[in-house]
C-alpha cells in the first residue's frame, strides 16, 4: 500500500441475511430454525465500493437514511468483515459510531470514562492524566457518578466525542453523534476536530447536515442503495447530491 494512503477499500460487498417474514419471538425463531422453516433473504448494504483515503484528509459521507453510510464506517472500523472484497487500513482509528457504543449504561460517567479509554487502548495512567480535561471538554462536572443510563442523548455524546478525541488518533470516525448535540456543543466539537486535522488526523465525517459536512470535509463519498453514487471534491459532490433531491 502506498504510504500516503491510510485507508484503501477495495470492491468492498457486504451482505446481511435479512429475515423474510415476521417473527415475533425467540420461541418461534428456534422452532422455525429447527423445522428449517426460517427463510432468510440476501441483502447486500454494500455493494463493490472502491475508494482510498490519503493521511491527513477529511471526507465526508452523505447519502439517504438506510444507504450504507454505518455500514461502510464499520467496515473501516473492522466492526464489520466484508463478503466480498478488501479493507486494508494503516494507523489507529477512534470511532464514534453508534450512540453508547462503548459505554456501560449501569456504571457512572466516571468509570465509563476507565472503561471506554480502555476499549480505545489507553493505560489507566494516561486516562488519570487527562481525565479533567475529558470531563471538562464534555461540561459533565457535576456529573461524574450519574449512571450513563440517566444521561440525555447530548451528554452521552458529549462524553463519547470527549474521550474519542482526547489522544490524537490517526483515524477519527464520526457518525451523525454530533446531531444530538447542542449548538454550542456542535461548534466545539467542530473546532476540536479542526485542530486534529491540523496535527494531520484523517477523518471520517457522516451527518445529514450538508453545512457540516462542507465546513470540514474536502472530499465527500455519496453513497446510494449500498452505491458510490459519487465521488470526489466536496463541492461537486455536495452540490449532485442536493441536486438530485430536487
Ligand atoms: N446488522 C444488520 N442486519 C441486517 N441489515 C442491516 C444491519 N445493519 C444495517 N442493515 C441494513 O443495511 C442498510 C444500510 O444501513 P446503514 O445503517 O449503513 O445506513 P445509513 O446510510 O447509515 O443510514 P442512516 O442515515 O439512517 O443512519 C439498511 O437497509 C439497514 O437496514
Amino acid at each position: 500500500m502506498n504510504h500516503d494512503i491510510i485507508i484503501d477499500v477495495r470492491n468492498a460487498t457486504v451482505r446481511f441475511n435479512k429475515a423474510s417474514e415476521n417473527i415475533s419471538g425467540l420461541k418461534e425463531y428456534v422452532i422455525k430454525m429447527l423445522k428449517r422453516e426460517l427463510m432468510f433473504q440476501e441483502f447486500l448494504a454494500l455493494q463493490d465500493v472502491t475508494f482510498q483515503v490519503k493521511r491527513g484528509e477529511s471526507w465526508g459521507l452523505i447519502g439517504k437514511n438506510g444507504s450504507g453510510k454505518s455500514t461502510l464506517l464499520k467496515l473501516i472500523c473492522g466492526i464489520l468483515k466484508p463478503y466480498k472484497g478488501t479493507v486494508k487500513v494503516a494507523g489507529s482509528i477512534s470511532p464514534l459510531i453508534e450512540l453508547g457504543a462503548g459505554f456501560d449504561p449501569e456504571l457512572t460517567a466516571r468509570e465509563n470514562i476507565y472503561l471506554n479509554g480502555a476499549i480505545l487502548g489507553h493505560s489507566r495512567k494516561f486516562i488519570e492524566e487527562h481525565f479533567s480535561s475529558i470531563v471538562e471538554f464534555a461540561e459533565l462536572q457535576d456529573f461524574l457518578d450519574t449512571p450513563i443510563k440517566n444521561f440525555s442523548s447530548g451528554m452521552a455524546a458529549r462524553l463519547g466525542f470527549s474521550i474519542a478525541t482526547i489522544a490524537k488518533p490517526d483515524i477519527l470516525i464520526v457518525d451523525e453523534v454530533l446531531a444530538v448535540g447542542d449548538f454550542a456543543f456542535q461548534e466545539k466539537c467542530k473546532k476540536r476536530m479542526e485542530e486534529l486535522l491540523h496535527g494531520g488526523t484523517t477523518l471520517l465525517f457522516v451527518s445529514h447536515s450538508i453545512e457540516q459536512v462542507r465546513a470540514l470535509c474536502q472530499k465527500a463519498i455519496w453513497i446510494e442503495k449500498g452505491k458510490i453514487k459519487g465521488i470526489g471534491e466536496i463541492d461537486i459532490i455536495s452540490n449532485q447530491y442536493m441536486q438530485s433531491m430536487q
